[in-house]
């Protein structure tokens, strides 16, 4: 036990956060030493990575475009190699829930029915501290089958019945490279929330998990390129040295969800092959990512509103079949994406829809040969279910059985940017603006994921929304008007809309609108543009050295 009221030191970690229920149940000294050698082996690497990215990012806006790399062409023909073989519990994917790691959604998941539950530190998560460790706590419990909850309605939770004796696989998902945890300093420097999520997880459950048959499994955010992977490789091979676990325990699922990244697929799955279990479509960031990196290349990268661009647009059919051509001639799973669609049980015509609009999502992604896909909410497991199993039949993914062999790398495909169908409204303008600021203020109120007119709405989405403000505006692109005509999107039009959206939002005690109002703005109308949303919101709202946050405490900053 060590004392709870103000930072402390232990082995060279400083934990500088609040102290949290069962805290000391997951910061053990032995774990903290861990985290400590995963932090000097590998932060300096991460840091020159990121580096890296704002050098890519610089010569896009230079006038370079990606394209598939000449320095790795023999990976990518090379037809021999294979990542390993499908792991324990990695077999069939065909539905994976996902969610935040607090204790209802962790109980509810695993409750849940899906294959695999893609446990989340990322993009539903808000990440602060106490979801942070308290999602440790959470998935510990959960891997020991020891955990029950009570809501504060008196509602009480627990790992139901016998019929789930298959509970859903375990994959959790650490925060991405760029996010720091500013509540554990390793020789006075924060760690890489990264490197605490994968390494917490790691350091308590990979050998419990190994004893039930399973293992310790990863999905991989926001990667950027190889050289990223290539670094998750390294803090894997560490990883399981320093714990003494059999090289090749780990297995991770990258999330191809950058434009960069979907040039470099098969080069991926080659740095990570010894670990490799598939990738992913993360669709939400792949278009976030797109108008990041174009936003200032005019109006061939400009895309239309948010709803415009879905999965049938040129790109994305281009970015889904070459991802699955890519994993199944590796033998790796494909995974799909998110429908936006939230089931609503208070409104049957709400709810008929989203599962309508989920069932024609899944049924087009297992056609194009995807092994499983991704479900927001417990009640569209069986809708993903029965659509796999009508597909999959008797087997258990589609890895041999659909390789996709029509389809061939296509940089032309990936970029086709100004092929998406669809156009720039005002209506589409009001929409990012009062979903990114309502999210924004669920996210400071500790809530990563939120559904927002029947929509699921979390930290990739909003990403969307803030980014098409920012180039609209800065690209002078033109909008419809609702009354007719149309309007050049200007900041000070965009700051008239805002206020008129703002206003209409109800308030109540103790929101954060204020708050979620400042961060939004500050992100979509800023001359210059953040990298991530989440990034400023962090240090100004969540870190404990936060300014907001000692305001709130009533100590000066
Ligand atoms: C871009 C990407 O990265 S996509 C992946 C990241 N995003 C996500 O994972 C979103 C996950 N989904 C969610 O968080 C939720 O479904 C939301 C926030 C969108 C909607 O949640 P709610 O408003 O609570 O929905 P609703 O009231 O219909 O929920 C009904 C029940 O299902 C549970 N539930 C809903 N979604 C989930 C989930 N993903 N996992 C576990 N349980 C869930 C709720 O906890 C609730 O339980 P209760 O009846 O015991 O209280
Ligand atoms: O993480 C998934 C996404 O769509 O973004
Ligand atoms: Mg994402």
């Amino acid at each position: 036990m060590y004392p709870t009221d103000q930072p402390i030191t232990l082995n060279s970690v400083t934990i500088t956060g609040p102290h949290q229920p069962r805290q000391e149940e997951i910061l053990t000294t032995d774990a903290l030493d861990f985290l400590a050698t995963l932090h000097r082996r590998f932060n300096g690497r991460r840091a020159e990575l990121l580096t890296r990215r704002e050098e890519m990012r610089q010569r896009i806006s230079e006038g370079w475009t990606p394209d598939f790399l000449p320095e790795t062409r023999t990976i990518r023909e090379d037809d021999s190699w294979r990542v390993a073989p499908l792991a324990p519990g990695l077999k069939d994917r065909r539905v994976e829930i996902t969610g935040p790691v607090d204790r209802k959604m962790t109980i509810n998941a695993m409750n849940s029915g899906a294959k695999c539950w893609l446990a989340d530190f990322e993009d539903s998560s808000s990440p602060s501290w106490s979801n942070m460790l308290g999602g440790q706590v959470n998935l510990r419990d959960a891997i020991r089958r020891q955990i029950d909850f009570t809501s504060p309605e008196g509602k009480e939770y627990k790992l139901g019945g016998v019929q789930l004796v298959d509970r859903p696989t375990i994959i959790v998902r650490p925060r991405g490279w760029h996010l720091d945890e500013d509540h554990l300093l390793v020789d006075g420097e924060p760690m890489a929330g990264a490197l605490v999520d994968f390494g917490l997880y790691f350091f308590h459950n990979a050998k419990e998990l190994l004893r039930r048959g399973v293992g310790p499994y990863f999905y991989l955010p926001k990667t950027e390129n190889h050289l990223e992977a290539r670094l998750w490789n390294c803090v894997f091979v560490v990883a399981q040295d320093l714990l003494g676990i059999p090289q090749g325990t780990v297995r991770a699922t990258v999330l191809i969800e950058t434009i960069t990244a979907a040039f470099e697929m098969e080069e991926i799955l080659y740095q990570l092959r010894n670990h490799a279990a598939g990738l992913n479509a993360g669709r939400w960031d792949y278009i976030f990512s797109i108008i990041k990196n174009f936003r200032d290349r005019g109006e061939d990268f400009v895309l239309p509103d948010r709803a415009d661009v879905t999965m049938t647009a040129p790109m994305m059919r281009s970015y889904t079949d070459q991802l699955v051509r890519a994993c199944h001639r590796r033998g790796a799973s494909a995974i799909g994406g998110m429908a936006a669609f939230i089931p609503n049980r208070r409104d049957p015509e709400a709810n008929e829809k989203a599962l309508d609009k989920v069932r024609e999502d899944k049924t087009r992604e297992a056609s194009d040969g995807f092994d499983g896909s991704w479900v927001a909410h417990p009640d569209l497991v069986p809708v993903a279910m029965e659509v796999f199993d009508a597909v999959l039949g008797e087997t258990r993914n589609q890895i041999r059985s659909n390789r996709r062999e029509d389809v061939q790398p296509d940089a032309e495909g990936l970029l086709a940017v100004s092929g998406t169908p669809g156009s720039i409204t005002e209506a589409g303008v009001r929409m990012n603006l009062e979903v990114g600021i309502r999210y924004v203020e669920s996210w400071l109120r500790g809530n990563g994921a939120a559904a927002i007119h029947n929509l699921m709405e979390d930290a990739a989405t909003a990403e969307i929304s803030r980014s098409q403000i920012w180039q609209w505006i800065n690209a002078g692109s033109t909008a419809r008007l609702a009354e007719g005509g149309e309007r050049t999107v200007t900041r000070e039009w965009v700051q008239e809309l805002m206020d008129e959206e703002f206003g209409r939002i109800d308030r109540a005690e103790g929101d954060r609108f204020d708050d979620a109002l400042e961060v939004f703005a500050g992100s979509a109308l800023a001359e210059e543009y953040p990298d991530f949303l989440t990034l400023p919101a962090y240090r100004r709202f969540l870190s404990a050295t936060a300014p907001a946050r000692q305001e709130l405490a009533g100590t000066p900053a």
